[in-house]
This record gives structure tokens, C-alpha cells and sequence, in this order.
């Protein structure tokens, strides 16, 4: 019978994601603890995704962080291109949208078809990784409201951590081994946090190419992603019908979903699940803007990953050697950028 804890938040095309209430796993009751853990894994086994509510981070400090989030993003080209991402290692700064590659065209028709169709495309963040490092530095605007956009993004990097121990900790108690067993590959932080922004689209781009997106399927690299997200809609998950399903926002709540060194870890007993950001459906004329915070967690960029134990038997071997973390993620960001 399933724990009161868990509903389900998307069944559709054999894609069940449970809605998880977290707290019941932070409760003191072993008996609870337990069946929320298992059921937190269950969903990361199947779906690779589960909702989470109650999670810890109080509405008001995520309302802020959008907010700042918002401001941020509102600020001329020029000041946030000071800010620019630099390297794979780095991976913090700034990342324009892709709207500059219309800049040869030039007549006002043609750069408003270019941009109507890389409208649908278009996506700028700035990405936060953990503060300290000297060769590593954030990139934060330097003035009045760049220090309270600084200080809000480490106080909300500095939540999320902590939530990560937490989220690997219920996953430690579903496998059945020790709760504490991940805590050493989380305290390094070496995580990151993302802000995202997707300006307003016309409808008439979406309709015109039907395979237009905002962000194209992917995978994310790490342990576990926090997904914070407006109500604008959009995020879609790859079904096991292959079919990409809504995951339709749910007031109070967070995706989360595993990423692939979690999969790899897990001995494929995890799924990392392919996701898009599409225009959801829309009456009017412009789909609205959207702003979306993704967290990325990373086990410690100098541990090594081996199979967890409970995830391999003689019947189940090891498929992967053991990985160094850090080179892995530089690896895969390499690629991409
Ligand atoms: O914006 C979103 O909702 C999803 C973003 C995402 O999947 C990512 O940045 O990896
Ligand atoms: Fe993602």
C-alpha cells in the first residue's frame, strides 16, 4: 500500500512520477522515514523524476531568488556580457541568448524571421558554482543590487547544498545501507547552481515549426537536479513509449530528477531521463516568458566513482570502472559548449 506521503503527480504513457511529501522523511518516525525513502527511489528508479514537497526551502526565499533572478536578467546586454561564461572548469558567468547570430541580417523582415524562428530557441543563464575557489570566481555584477543578487544566490546555493545531503541521504535509506553513506561525497558542494530566463514567443513561431524548442532534450551530468520552475509550464519527460510527457508545475513543489553519473553509480539501477522545455499550449499571442532555477548537485569533484553497494550481486556485476567525478562533468560540459 503506498505511504501517505506519496501521490502521484504525472501518469501518462507509462510514465508514473510520484509527489513525494518530504517531510515525512525528515520525521523522527523510522517506520515513515522508511516508506518515503523507498518510494523517493522507487520513482528515481522507474521515472527518474519525482516531485518534492516540503522540502525544506520555504516558499518565501524561492519567491526571492526568482525575484533576484528576474532583476538580473532584466539588466542591459552589455553589463551581463562583462559577466561571461568562460570555461568548462569555471562554468560560471554569464551565457547570452542566441538572438546576437541574427545580427547579419539586415534588413528589419529578415531579422524579425530570424528571430521569430531562434525566438523559440532562446535561453540566457548565468551559472553560480560554489564560492571560494581562487581560480574558480563567480562573476557577480559589482554594484548596490548586484551585492544583494550575490548575497541571495550563496544563501540559496548554501540551501540547496543542504538539501542535496537530504535527497542522497532517503536515497541511501530506500538501497538499504547506511543513511550517512553519501554524506562524504556532498560536503565538497562542488555544485551548481543555474538561472534561467526564456523570453516571451510569439505563438505564430511555434505553429510555424512544430519542432521548435526552448531547450532540446538532454540529460543532465551530476547526482541529482533540483528543479525550481514558475507556473509558465513547459518541461517535458521522455516517456518509456518514447513520448515526451508534460510535467505540468505543481504550486509548492520541486522536480528532481537523477542525472547520469547518478545512473552510472547506481549500476543503472537509476535512470537519468531525457527532458525538453517546449511553449506550452497558449491562447493568445505570445507564449510568456519563463524563468526556471535548476540546481545541479555533484558528488565531490576529487571523489571517485565506484558502484554503490546494493546496486551489483554476482547475478547484476559492475557494468562501469570506477570514475574520477570532476574529469567526467569537465568532459561532458566540454562537449556541449
Ligand atoms: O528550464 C527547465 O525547466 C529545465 C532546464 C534543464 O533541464 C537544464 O537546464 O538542464
Ligand atoms: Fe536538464
Amino acid at each position: 500500500m503506498k505511504p501517505e506521503a506519496v501521490s502521484t503527480a504525472v501518469s501518462q504513457d507509462n510514465l508514473e512520477i510520484p509527489l513525494i511529501d518530504f517531510s515525512a522523511f525528515l520525521s523522527d518516525d523510522p517506520a515513515t522515514k522508511k516508506s518515503t525513502a523507498q518510494a523517493l527511489l522507487a520513482g528515481f528508479q522507474n521515472a527518474g523524476f519525482i516531485y518534492l514537497q516540503n522540502h525544506g526551502i520555504s516558499q518565501s526565499v524561492v519567491d526571492n531568488t526568482f525575484a533576484e533572478s528576474a532583476k538580473f536578467f532584466a539588466r542591459p546586454r552589455e553589463e551581463k556580457d562583462q559577466l561571461a561564461w568562460t570555461t568548462p572548469e569555471a562554468n560560471r558567468g554569464y551565457s547570452q541568448p542566441g538572438r546576437e547570430k541574427v545580427t547579419n541580417a539586415d534588413t528589419a523582415d529578415d531579422i524579425e524571421k530570424v528571430r521569430a524562428l531562434e525566438g523559440a530557441d532562446l535561453k540566457e543563464s548565468i551559472e553560480i558554482g560554489k564560492q571560494g575557489e581562487p581560480d574558480l570566481p563567480n562573476q557577480w555584477p559589482t554594484d548596490p543590487a548586484g551585492e544583494v543578487f550575490k548575497h541571495q544566490m550563496v544563501s540559496f546555493f548554501d540551501l540547496c547544498k543542504e538539501l542535496h545531503f537530504n535527497v542522497m541521504r532517503a536515497i541511501a535509506v530506500g538501497l538499504g545501507i547506511d543513511e550517512h553513506w553519501f554524506d562524504p561525497y556532498c560536503d565538497g558542494g562542488d555544485n551548481t547552481l543555474r538561472l534561467l530566463h526564456y523570453p516571451e514567443v510569439k505563438s505564430d513561431v511555434f505553429k510555424a515549426n512544430q519542432n521548435t524548442v526552448r531547450a532540446g532534450a538532454h540529460t543532465d551530468y551530476g547526482s541529482v537536479t533540483f528543479l525550481f520552475q514558475d507556473m509558465a509550464g513547459g518541461l517535458q519527460v521522455l516517456s518509456p513509449k518514447g513520448t515526451f510527457v508534460d510535467a505540468t508545475p505543481i504550486e509548492g513543489t520541486i522536480v528532481v530528477n537523477a542525472g547520469d553519473l547518478l545512473a552510472r553509480w547506481s549500476n543503472d539501477t537509476i535512470k537519468s531521463t531525457k527532458h525538453r522545455v517546449v511553449e506550452p499550449p497558449t491562447q493568445s499571442e505570445v507564449h510568456p516568458a519563463r524563468y526556471s532555477i535548476p540546481y545541479f548537485c555533484h558528488p565531490n569533484h576529487d571523489s571517485i566513482i565506484d558502484a554503490i553497494p546494493g546496486t551489483y550481486s554476482e547475478a547484476n556485476p559492475r557494468k562501469y570502472q570506477p570514475v574520477n567525478c570532476g574529469e567526467h562533468l569537465v568532459q561532458r560540459l566540454k562537449a556541449t559548449y
